[in-house]
Protein backbone atom coordinates (compact mmCIF):
# COMPACT_ATOMS: atom_id res chain seq x y z
CA UNK A 1 0.00 0.00 0.00
CA UNK A 2 1.28 3.72 -1.03
CA UNK A 3 1.71 5.51 1.92
CA UNK A 4 3.14 8.67 0.16
CA UNK A 5 2.62 9.76 -3.59
CA UNK A 6 3.55 12.69 -5.45
CA UNK A 7 2.85 12.65 -9.25
CA UNK A 8 4.66 16.26 -10.86
CA UNK A 9 4.95 18.07 -7.36
CA UNK A 10 6.29 21.41 -7.17
CA UNK A 11 7.08 23.42 -3.79
CA UNK A 12 7.97 27.01 -3.95
CA UNK A 13 9.08 29.37 -0.48
CA UNK A 14 8.64 32.81 -1.31
CA UNK A 15 7.69 33.21 -4.86
CA UNK A 16 10.59 30.48 -5.82
CA UNK A 17 10.29 26.62 -7.06
CA UNK A 18 12.65 24.92 -4.19
CA UNK A 19 11.59 21.32 -5.51
CA UNK A 20 9.86 20.47 -9.16
CA UNK A 21 8.63 18.20 -10.92
CA UNK A 22 8.67 15.32 -8.15
CA UNK A 23 7.45 12.23 -8.93
CA UNK A 24 7.65 9.68 -6.28
CA UNK A 25 5.76 6.87 -4.85
CA UNK A 26 6.49 5.23 -1.34
CA UNK A 27 5.14 1.98 0.18
CA UNK A 28 4.44 0.17 3.87
CA UNK A 29 7.55 -1.16 4.38
CA UNK A 30 9.71 0.80 1.92
CA UNK A 31 13.40 2.04 3.40
CA UNK A 32 14.98 4.66 1.86
CA UNK A 33 17.92 6.91 2.10
CA UNK A 34 17.59 10.78 1.07
CA UNK A 35 21.07 12.29 0.04
CA UNK A 36 21.70 15.61 -1.36
CA UNK A 37 24.29 18.85 -0.37
CA UNK A 38 23.04 21.49 2.47
CA UNK A 39 20.72 23.48 0.71
CA UNK A 40 19.07 21.06 -2.00
CA UNK A 41 15.91 20.64 -0.62
CA UNK A 42 16.28 17.77 1.77
CA UNK A 43 14.18 19.78 4.45
CA UNK A 44 11.49 21.21 1.90
CA UNK A 45 10.26 17.82 1.26
CA UNK A 46 9.92 16.69 4.94
CA UNK A 47 7.74 20.12 5.59
CA UNK A 48 6.01 19.45 2.45
CA UNK A 49 5.19 15.78 3.42
CA UNK A 50 4.43 16.80 6.56
CA UNK A 51 2.17 19.69 5.47
CA UNK A 52 4.04 22.48 6.90
CA UNK A 53 4.61 23.76 3.46
CA UNK A 54 1.84 23.76 0.65
CA UNK A 55 1.88 22.01 -2.70
CA UNK A 56 2.30 24.64 -5.48
CA UNK A 57 1.49 22.14 -8.42
CA UNK A 58 1.11 18.54 -9.04
CA UNK A 59 -0.96 15.93 -6.44
CA UNK A 60 0.26 14.73 -3.67
CA UNK A 61 -1.30 12.48 -0.50
CA UNK A 62 0.45 11.34 2.46
CA UNK A 63 -0.66 8.42 5.05
CA UNK A 64 -4.59 8.94 3.50
CA UNK A 65 -4.59 12.56 3.26
CA UNK A 66 -4.27 14.68 0.15
CA UNK A 67 -2.09 17.46 0.66
CA UNK A 68 -3.82 19.52 -2.74
CA UNK A 69 -7.17 19.89 -0.15
CA UNK A 70 -5.94 19.00 3.19
CA UNK A 71 -7.59 21.46 5.76
CA UNK A 72 -5.67 23.40 8.94
CA UNK A 73 -7.91 21.51 10.92
CA UNK A 74 -6.87 18.03 10.07
CA UNK A 75 -3.18 18.56 10.12
CA UNK A 76 -2.74 17.42 13.41
CA UNK A 77 -4.08 14.13 12.03
CA UNK A 78 -2.13 13.96 9.19
CA UNK A 79 1.25 14.40 11.68
CA UNK A 80 -0.21 11.16 13.95
CA UNK A 81 -0.14 8.99 11.61
CA UNK A 82 3.89 10.35 10.81
CA UNK A 83 6.91 10.00 13.22
CA UNK A 84 9.80 12.25 13.24
CA UNK A 85 13.29 12.05 14.64
CA UNK A 86 15.61 14.26 14.46
CA UNK A 87 19.48 14.65 14.61
CA UNK A 88 19.07 17.00 18.07
CA UNK A 89 16.83 15.23 20.27
CA UNK A 90 15.02 17.80 21.58
CA UNK A 91 13.97 15.82 24.60
CA UNK A 92 12.61 17.19 27.63
CA UNK A 93 15.98 16.84 29.49
CA UNK A 94 14.59 17.77 33.07
CA UNK A 95 12.17 15.40 32.84
CA UNK A 96 12.07 11.29 33.04
CA UNK A 97 11.62 8.56 30.38
CA UNK A 98 8.12 8.17 30.97
CA UNK A 99 7.02 11.57 31.49
CA UNK A 100 8.88 12.58 27.86
CA UNK A 101 6.68 10.04 26.75
CA UNK A 102 3.72 10.50 28.18
CA UNK A 103 3.89 14.04 27.26
CA UNK A 104 3.65 13.37 23.73
CA UNK A 105 0.13 10.65 24.21
CA UNK A 106 -1.88 13.34 26.14
CA UNK A 107 -1.00 16.03 24.05
CA UNK A 108 -2.47 14.02 21.09
CA UNK A 109 -5.41 13.44 22.98
CA UNK A 110 -4.84 10.07 25.25
CA UNK A 111 -6.73 10.28 28.99
CA UNK A 112 -6.42 6.79 29.95
CA UNK A 113 -3.72 6.16 32.66
CA UNK A 114 -3.49 3.01 32.11
CA UNK A 115 -2.81 2.62 28.27
CA UNK A 116 -0.85 5.24 28.23
CA UNK A 117 1.29 3.26 30.69
CA UNK A 118 0.95 0.52 28.30
CA UNK A 119 2.02 2.21 25.16
CA UNK A 120 4.83 3.50 26.72
CA UNK A 121 6.18 0.73 28.07
CA UNK A 122 5.35 -1.02 24.21
CA UNK A 123 7.10 1.30 22.50
CA UNK A 124 10.33 1.15 25.35
CA UNK A 125 10.44 -2.62 24.80
CA UNK A 126 10.31 -1.86 20.90
CA UNK A 127 13.96 0.28 21.40
CA UNK A 128 15.26 -2.02 24.10
CA UNK A 129 15.09 0.70 26.67
CA UNK A 130 12.46 -0.89 29.11
CA UNK A 131 14.84 -0.56 32.11
CA UNK A 132 14.95 3.12 31.21
CA UNK A 133 11.12 4.33 32.08
CA UNK A 134 11.87 6.33 35.13
CA UNK A 135 15.76 7.72 34.53
CA UNK A 136 16.20 11.50 33.61
CA UNK A 137 17.39 11.86 29.94
CA UNK A 138 20.43 14.39 31.17
CA UNK A 139 21.57 10.67 32.66
CA UNK A 140 21.33 9.00 29.76
CA UNK A 141 23.82 8.39 26.55
CA UNK A 142 23.62 9.94 23.42
CA UNK A 143 22.75 6.58 21.91
CA UNK A 144 19.98 5.95 24.58
CA UNK A 145 18.79 9.50 24.00
CA UNK A 146 18.15 8.68 20.45
CA UNK A 147 16.25 5.63 21.42
CA UNK A 148 14.16 7.50 23.57
CA UNK A 149 13.15 9.81 20.51
CA UNK A 150 12.62 6.85 18.51
CA UNK A 151 10.03 5.60 20.82
CA UNK A 152 8.63 8.56 21.29
CA UNK A 153 8.23 9.12 17.13
CA UNK A 154 6.81 5.30 17.39
CA UNK A 155 4.07 5.79 19.91
CA UNK A 156 1.12 6.40 17.57
CA UNK A 157 2.23 3.37 15.40
CA UNK A 158 2.87 5.40 12.08
CA UNK A 159 2.56 4.19 8.89
CA UNK A 160 6.32 6.42 7.79
CA UNK A 161 8.58 7.81 9.81
CA UNK A 162 10.55 10.67 8.91
CA UNK A 163 14.33 10.96 10.36
CA UNK A 164 16.57 14.16 9.88
CA UNK A 165 20.11 13.05 9.92
CA UNK A 166 19.40 10.39 12.93
CA UNK A 167 22.99 9.31 13.86
CA UNK A 168 24.60 13.08 13.15
CA UNK A 169 25.71 13.70 17.07
CA UNK A 170 26.47 9.64 17.16
CA UNK A 171 29.83 7.72 16.93
CA UNK A 172 30.00 4.87 14.74
CA UNK A 173 29.61 1.83 16.81
CA UNK A 174 26.24 3.77 17.87
CA UNK A 175 25.39 4.92 15.09
CA UNK A 176 25.21 1.13 13.70
CA UNK A 177 22.99 0.11 16.54
CA UNK A 178 20.74 3.18 16.09
CA UNK A 179 20.33 1.90 12.17
CA UNK A 180 20.10 -1.46 13.21
CA UNK A 181 16.97 -0.44 15.32
CA UNK A 182 15.25 1.73 12.22
CA UNK A 183 16.02 -1.33 10.06
CA UNK A 184 13.83 -3.82 12.50
CA UNK A 185 10.95 -1.31 12.67
CA UNK A 186 11.48 -0.83 9.09
CA UNK A 187 11.08 -4.75 8.65
CA UNK A 188 7.53 -4.34 10.76
CA UNK A 189 6.06 -2.98 7.94
CA UNK A 190 7.22 1.04 8.81
CA UNK A 191 7.79 2.88 5.60
CA UNK A 192 10.99 5.35 6.71
CA UNK A 193 12.96 8.27 4.71
CA UNK A 194 15.91 9.30 6.52
CA UNK A 195 18.07 11.96 5.42
CA UNK A 196 21.69 11.11 6.02
CA UNK A 197 25.01 12.18 5.28
CA UNK A 198 26.49 9.46 6.52
CA UNK A 199 27.97 6.95 3.58
CA UNK A 200 29.94 4.59 6.01
CA UNK A 201 26.70 3.38 7.94
CA UNK A 202 24.58 3.62 4.48
CA UNK A 203 26.87 1.13 3.31
CA UNK A 204 26.26 -1.30 6.40
CA UNK A 205 22.71 -1.07 6.61
CA UNK A 206 21.35 -1.20 2.60
CA UNK A 207 18.20 0.54 2.17
CA UNK A 208 17.25 2.21 -1.73
CA UNK A 209 18.45 5.34 -2.29
CA UNK A 210 16.81 8.99 -2.99
CA UNK A 211 19.06 11.86 -4.36
CA UNK A 212 17.97 15.95 -3.88
CA UNK A 213 19.84 17.54 -6.61
CA UNK A 214 19.09 20.60 -8.79
CA UNK A 215 15.41 21.23 -7.40
CA UNK A 216 14.58 17.34 -8.03
CA UNK A 217 14.29 14.30 -6.41
CA UNK A 218 15.59 10.78 -7.98
CA UNK A 219 16.12 7.22 -7.30
CA UNK A 220 19.91 6.55 -7.58
CA UNK A 221 21.35 2.88 -7.80
CA UNK A 222 24.88 3.87 -5.41
CA UNK A 223 25.90 6.59 -3.63
N1 LIG B 1 11.72 29.88 4.41
C1 LIG B 1 12.37 29.86 3.24
N2 LIG B 1 12.11 30.77 2.29
C2 LIG B 1 12.74 30.75 1.10
N3 LIG B 1 13.67 29.85 0.76
C3 LIG B 1 13.97 28.92 1.68
C4 LIG B 1 13.34 28.87 2.96
N4 LIG B 1 13.87 27.82 3.65
C5 LIG B 1 14.77 27.24 2.83
N5 LIG B 1 14.84 27.89 1.65
C6 LIG B 1 15.69 27.56 0.51
O1 LIG B 1 15.30 26.30 0.00
C7 LIG B 1 16.43 25.56 -0.44
C8 LIG B 1 16.43 24.18 0.20
O2 LIG B 1 16.66 24.29 1.61
P1 LIG B 1 16.51 23.04 2.60
O3 LIG B 1 16.61 23.58 3.98
O4 LIG B 1 15.30 22.28 2.22
O5 LIG B 1 17.82 22.20 2.23
P2 LIG B 1 18.41 20.89 2.94
O6 LIG B 1 18.76 19.97 1.83
O7 LIG B 1 17.46 20.41 3.95
O8 LIG B 1 19.71 21.42 3.63
P3 LIG B 1 20.43 20.88 4.99
O9 LIG B 1 21.12 19.60 4.62
O10 LIG B 1 21.38 21.97 5.31
O11 LIG B 1 19.37 20.71 6.03
C9 LIG B 1 17.67 26.40 -0.10
O12 LIG B 1 18.07 27.05 -1.27
C10 LIG B 1 17.15 27.38 0.92
O13 LIG B 1 17.84 28.60 0.82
Amino acid sequence: MSVLSFEQVTISQEGVNTLEDINLTINEGDFYYLIGKTGSGKSTFFRSIIAELGIQSGIASVAGYSLNTIKRSEVPYLRRKLGFVFQDFQLLTDRNVEKNLSFVLEATGHTNKEEIRFKIEEVLARVGMSSAISKRIHRLSGGEQQRICIARAILNNPVLLLADEPTGHLDPEVSLEIMQLFKELNQSGMAIIMASHDYNTMTKVPGQILKCEGGKIFPVSSL
